[in-house]
């Protein structure tokens, strides 16, 4: 934070960094973008925010700071509704849709307007632009910048007040794998020094090395609310692979025993919820030759897609 400067949080002396979205609910005419979703999201966690296209991420993120206006339920930022809060972007900094900049103006030029009219410091520009990677483009049109160089700007606007709440949708959009590396590193920072870091993705993959907290939705509703542990857990199942000649028979052995088993092919099986080890000993113990045996695990991205696959709402047709 600049020098000099102090943090006044809404209530005299305490800084409240929770977002507290209440059955919030929006809808556009017939449609329900967000239908009744209730969730707290806490300082010192990168949380990631997932669900398919068209799951209401966007429009949550747009509530939370105000820029779409909730049908019902309420949303506040440390403790009020983010809309209130006088200069706004020291509170919440937000990266939403990182392409609607005025590309006639230089990163700086444009990062100096919002500084300007939140009454941040004009030092800072500088700061965060170095902080993004940016200090050698600062006067450059952002009209020719790449959607990764358009993501580190509208990171460093997000940054530009150094708010205790940072939302970002979908902010490795365009990235390199060191902008995405930068990127993680950037998040896990900002909630290593208590900060709230709410991030969205459509994709597992991006967030299970992004984020230690999972808000899942899927048609404006919460799906699941828990760290990225408990969901590994209860999600990821290993199974087992086992090729033999002998598969019908071995088949029977292992229903006996009240395993879940799956024919695979003519010599294969898939086994759920037994280690390999113990299949391996129910082979030997009956005589049963094994060419294979091996274990695999579900990735979270496979959980992620049976979790929300009920509420995927464009699905591609048949490539026929
Ligand atoms: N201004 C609008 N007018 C009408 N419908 C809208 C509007 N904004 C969003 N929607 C609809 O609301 C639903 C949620 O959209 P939203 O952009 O919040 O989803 P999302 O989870 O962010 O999706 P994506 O990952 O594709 O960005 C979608 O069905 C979308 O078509």
């Amino acid at each position: 934070m600049a020098r000099g400067r102090t943090r006044r949080g809404p209530v005299s002396g305490i800084v409240v960094r929770v977002i507290e979205i209440q059955e919030l609910t929006k809808r556009y005419g017939g449609k329900t973008a967000v239908d009744g979703l209730t969730v707290t999201v806490r300082p010192g966690h990168v949380t990631g925010f997932l669900g398919p296209n068209g799951a209401g991420k966007s429009t949550t993120l747009r509530m939370i700071i105000g820029l779409n206006r909730p049908t019902g339920g309420s949303v506040t930022v440390q403790g009020r509704p983010h809309a209130s809060n006088p200069r706004g972007l020291w509170y919440v900094g937000a990266l939403l849709d990182a392409s609607e900049v005025h590309g006639g103006r230089s990163a700086s030029g444009h990062l100096r307007a919002l500084a300007r009219s939140n009454d941040i410091p004009r030092a800072r520009v500088a700061e965060v632009l170095a902080q993004v990677g940016l200090a050698d483009a600062a006067n450059r049109r952002i009209g020719g910048f790449s959607l990764g160089m358009k993501q580190r700007l509208g990171i460093a606007a997000a940054l530009l007040g150094d708010p205790q709440v940072l939302l970002f949708d979908e902010p490795f959009n365009g990235l390199d794998p060191e902008g995405v590396r930068w990127v993680r590193g950037l998040f896990r920072q900002l909630a290593a020094e208590g900060r709230t870091v709410f991030v969205s993705s459509h994709l597992m993959s991006e967030m299970q090395h992004t984020a230690d907290h999972l808000v899942v939705i899927g048609r404006g509703r919460l799906i699941a609310d828990e760290s990225l542990s408990d969901f590994a857990a209860r999600s990821v199942r290993p199974t087992v692979s086992v090729a033999t000649p002998d598969a019908v028979r071995f088949a029977e052995i292992l229903r006996e025993q009240g395993v879940r088993v799956q024919s695979t092919g003519v010599q294969t099986l898939e086994v759920a919820d037994l280690a390999a080890a113990r299949v391996g000993e129910l082979a030997f113990t009956h005589r049963v030759q094994l060419h294979e045996l091996t274990t695999h695990a579900t990735s979270l991205e496979e959980a992620f897609m049976d979790l929300t696959a009920d509420s995927v709402e464009y699905l591609a047709g048949d490539p026929r």
